[in-house]
């Protein structure tokens, strides 16, 4: 399967280029604010499958920077998605839980009415509309709270802090499911191999690691087994002002996920285990 990838650098496309050789197109190389130049990326390299890991992520940026969100994140997909449908290759894409608005506290399923609370939110939701609109076999993958080894999530934004200070106050009434890169990177290749054999599988899938829990009782399970003795108090997002809105329900159903492609809901707790084992290891 020959695979080309959008993004490298970023925390899912470092996991992607971990388990299999693909064609990473750096922003070097493609860069989305130019989604014809990424279209144009499609058809030069033909490959069996394409795989969009980049995206523009800054949640609080994208509201004073909506068109370059808009570009990165809704045309450029779209026109990914457009030039895989002409090929007749599917297309893999990823997308996120704020899409929802956070209303209720049941877990959303893929076809869930959306409703996004900020510029990030409804630049994914365009670019989702784009994929469906191309026409071919394709996979939108929502995820949440994505977390790695590499980059910027809030694991390694607490480590940081934690290490710094003896208290830290976080939102504790946003609540959902974090989700090690790895596991993304794992149904993004299950899927696109399942596409190819099984192309009525095409369709919006939800992956999130369990149980769903707030930040702030995700910040004290992150000390706690890293070991970092910081106070967590819960504070209501009202006492956390952001540019941004953030949904307070992010809870995701992925039971048809699993259904589909096998591939069980992941236990964040063993995946962030796996990530401060590797970040230990890097520091020797
Ligand atoms: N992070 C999260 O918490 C969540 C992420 N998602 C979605 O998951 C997917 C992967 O996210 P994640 O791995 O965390 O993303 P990262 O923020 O770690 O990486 C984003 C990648 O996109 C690249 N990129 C950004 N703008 C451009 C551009 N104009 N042209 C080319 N490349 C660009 C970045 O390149 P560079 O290094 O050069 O900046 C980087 O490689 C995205 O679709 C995201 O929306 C969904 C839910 C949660
Ligand atoms: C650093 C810090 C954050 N917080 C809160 C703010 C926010 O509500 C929450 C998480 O902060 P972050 O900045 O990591 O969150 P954010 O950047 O909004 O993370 C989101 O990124 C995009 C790309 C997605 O698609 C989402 O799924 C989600 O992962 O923690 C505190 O309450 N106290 C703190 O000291
Ligand atoms: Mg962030």
């Amino acid at each position: 399967m020959r695979i080309l990838m959008f993004g490298r650098t970023g925390q899912v496309a470092r996991e992607l280029q971990r388990r299999t050789p693909v064609v990473a197109l750096g922003r070097d190389e493609a860069d989305l604010t130019d989604p014809a130049d990424c279209a144009e990326a499609v058809r030069a390299e033909a490959p069996d499958v394409v795989i969009n890991a980049a995206a523009y992520t800054a949640v609080d940026l994208a509201e004073s920077d909506e068109v370059t969100a808009a570009q990165v994140n809704g045309e450029a997909p779209g026109a990914m998605a457009q030039a895989c449908a002409d090929l007749g290759i599917p297309f893999i894409h990823i997308s996120t839980d704020y899409v929802f608005d956070g209303s209720g506290d049941t877990p959303f399923t893929p076809d869930a009415p959306t409703g996004p609370l900020g510029a990030y939110g409804r630049s994914k939701l365009a670019g989702e509309a784009a994929v469906r609109a191309a026409g071919g076999t394709h996979a939108i993958i929502r995820t949440s709270w994505v977390v790695s080894a590499h980059g910027k999530n809030f694991v390694k934004t607490m480590l940081k802090l934690g290490a710094e200070r003896d208290r830290l106050t976080i939102v504790a009434d946003q609540v959902g499911g974090p989700t090690p890169a790895a596991d993304i990177a794992e149904l993004c290749l299950a899927a696109a191999e399942q596409l190819i054999a099984a192309p009525e599988k095409s369709g919006t899938y939800h992956l999130s690691g369990g149980p769903d829990v707030s930040w702030a009782d995700f910040a004290r399970e992150i000390f706690a087994q890293a070991g970092i003795d910081c106070e967590v108090v819960d504070i209501p997002s009202s006492e956390f002002p952001t540019p941004a809105k953030r949904p307070a329900n992010s809870r995701l159903d992925t039971s048809a996920t699993e259904a589909a492609f096998g591939l069980p809901r992941p236990d964040w707790r063993v995946g962030l285990s796996a990530i401060l084992k590797e970040l230990k290891a890097e520091q020797g």
